[in-house]
Formats: C-alpha cells, structure tokens, sequence
C-alpha cells in the first residue's frame, strides 16, 4: 500500500454554472468546490439552532458503539428519535442517555416520509431549514432527485460504496476525510451488492482483500462550506472529523427511462444493468446442465468474452 501515491481531490475555486457545466462536469470525476455560496445555513446552522428549527419529528438513526459502521455485517441498530434530540446527542461525545453505551456514535441519512416509496427531500421534510440553503444550480430541475440530510457523530465513518445517481455533497458544517476510488475499480473492492468489503480503506486486511493494493485511490478534506461532486459510480468513504451536518443533492443525468422507478435511496442499478444481471444468472443457471468440468471450462470462456468485449478500457488502464 505505501508504495502507491494516493492522488489528492482536486480543490476548485467555481465561480459559475457554465464554469461547472463546461471544464468540470465532463471530465466525470470527483472535485471539491471551495468558495461557493450556500446560503444562511453556514452560519446559522449551530447544534442549537438544528435542535430547535428542525422539529421534534422522529428520524430513524443509525446508532453504533463503534466508529466504523459496518453495513454489511450490521455493527449497528437502527432507532428512532426525535429530530432534536438525535442532534443534540450527535453533537456531543458522551451520552448521558444512550441506547448501547456513553460513546456510541450516531447517524442519520434522511428517508422520505414512506422510507419504502419516498424520496428524501429537504423541502418537504424539513421546510423551516430548507430556505437556509442553497443548492448550486448545477442540473435542471427535471432532473432532480433528492435532497439528503447527513449528519454524523465525530469519528463515524461510513462504508464504501457507490451510488448510481450524479451528486453535490454539500458540506454545512463539521470537516470530513473523503476517499473515493473511481468505478474501474470495481474489480478491486470485494462488491457485495452497492458496498465493498473493505470497511478499513486506511489498513485494509490484504490477507482477506489482496486484489485492494491495485485500487487507486483518491483522498481529500471537506471543510465547512465546501461542495464535493460526486460522480454516479464513484465509491466513497467518509470520516466525520467533526460532528458534521451535511445534504447531498441526487439528480437523474441519464435518460429517465434507466433508472428504477422504485428506488428511493437513488442506489439501485439502472434497469439494463438489472436486466444483464438476470440474464448472467440464467447464463450460469444454464450451464448448471453441464458435468462440473465443463461448467466451469465454458464459465472461464463467458468471462472472457465478456471481458474483451465490454472491458477494453479497464484492462487497458491497469
Ligand atoms: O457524507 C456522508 O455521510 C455520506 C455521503 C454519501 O454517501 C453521499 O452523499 O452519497
Ligand atoms: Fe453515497
């Protein structure tokens, strides 16, 4: 791991739309974009303030005793409290009342109000902070997706994954370590659905994930006020620093048709990649015919088909 040099996110001072549309977005890869205005929130947005202005509704919280929540193995629970509360205790380190210990660590990734049919979106949810924000115009509105509050304890970190949708991580306040790996690099982070393996992206087990060395890494700081774009199929990790209050902002940029209708949380594989995947499983199902010599002599030949076909530029690039 040493040996390899980690590239450092570029940090942008964008001025404007066109300058975002035209010498940014194209290239489709991560930048932090420092300097923009996001409203009132930047300075009004105080645990205080949040506790006070943002409701008593409940939200449901992740809640874990340690720092790096696991997603796949499930290290943490899921409870709810009331909006207010939740920020209060976020806030602070040690919790005189607590669900699993003094130290537990707390996150909220906002849901809609039918966490299985809605979309999270700030507006609606939480209407007296929403106009404290404001969100670069970087996409039309057609094509909007969901506005997501993210607010996390100091230390928490967040799994590895992608997510299909483009995205403007809008810092509010807290600092945040940042580390993405672009999508080529799919084959080295031991996928499990939309999240990798690998929790621990700073001193990863190479004994269990040894193909990790090969990722190329890109790493970065947020700072209150700054915008990260993320592009759809970019994974990312992030480290809250600080107790930290972010939203992120989804929009559709390909043709509305490929995305799933039903996908609330803008993670779920666009509808012909979910097809493929069905036809690959009737693919190996079929093969399932064979004696094992021949199935596994015939998967070898499908894989390699595949991959000269429809990974030229990957195997190129490693
Ligand atoms: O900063 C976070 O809490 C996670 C952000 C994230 O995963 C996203 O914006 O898609
Ligand atoms: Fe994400």
């Amino acid at each position: 791991m040493s040996a390899h040099l980690h590239q450092s996110l570029p940090i942008l001072n964008c001025k404007s739309r066109e300058e975002f549309l035209s010498n940014i977005y194209p290239k489709r890869e991560p930048v932090i974009l420092r300097g923009l205005d996001i409203g009132a929130c930047s300075d009004k947005w105080t645990a205080p303030y949040l506790a006070q202005a943002g409701g008593q509704a409940d939200v449901k919280v992740h809640v874990s005793s340690a720092c790096e929540m696991d997603f796949i193995n499930k290290n943490f629970v899921y409870r709810s409290l009331p909006f207010g509360e939740f920020v209060r205790r976020a806030s602070q380190e040690e919790q005189t009342d607590f669900f699993i210990d003094a130290t537990e660590k707390y996150y909220l990734r906002a849901l809609g109000k039918d966490p299985r049919k809605d979309v999270a979106d700030i507006s609606t949810q939480f209407p007296s902070l929403a106009s404290d924000i404001s969100i670069p115009k970087y996409f039309e509105q057609s094509q909007f997706f969901s506005s997501v509050f993210r607010i996390a304890s100091k230390g928490t970190q967040i799994w590895t994954h992608y997510d299909v949708m483009d995205n403007l991580l809008i810092q509010v306040t807290g600092s945040k370590k940042v580390v993405l790996f672009p999508p080529t690099d799919v084959d080295f982070l031991y996928m499990c659905g939309d999240k990798s393996q690998v929790l621990n992206v700073d001193k990863p087990d190479l004994a269990k994930f040894p193909q990790f060395v090969h990722a190329s890494r890109v790493e970065g700081y947020l700072e209150p006020g700054d915008v990260l774009f993320i592009p759809a199929l970019w994974f990312h990790n992030m480290t809250y620093l600080e107790f930290g209050v972010a939203v992120n902002v989804f929009w559709r940029h390909m043709e509305a048709k490929l995305y799933d209708n039903k996908d609330p949380y803008g993670n779920k594989d666009p509808l012909p990649a979910q097809r493929a995947s069905q036809i690959v499983d009737r693919a190996l199902k079929t093969l399932e015919e064979l004696p094992e010599e021949y199935r596994d002599f015939y998967a070898r030949r499908l894989c390699d088909r595949i991959r000269s076909k429809a990974c030229k530029g990957h195997n190129e690039d490693r």
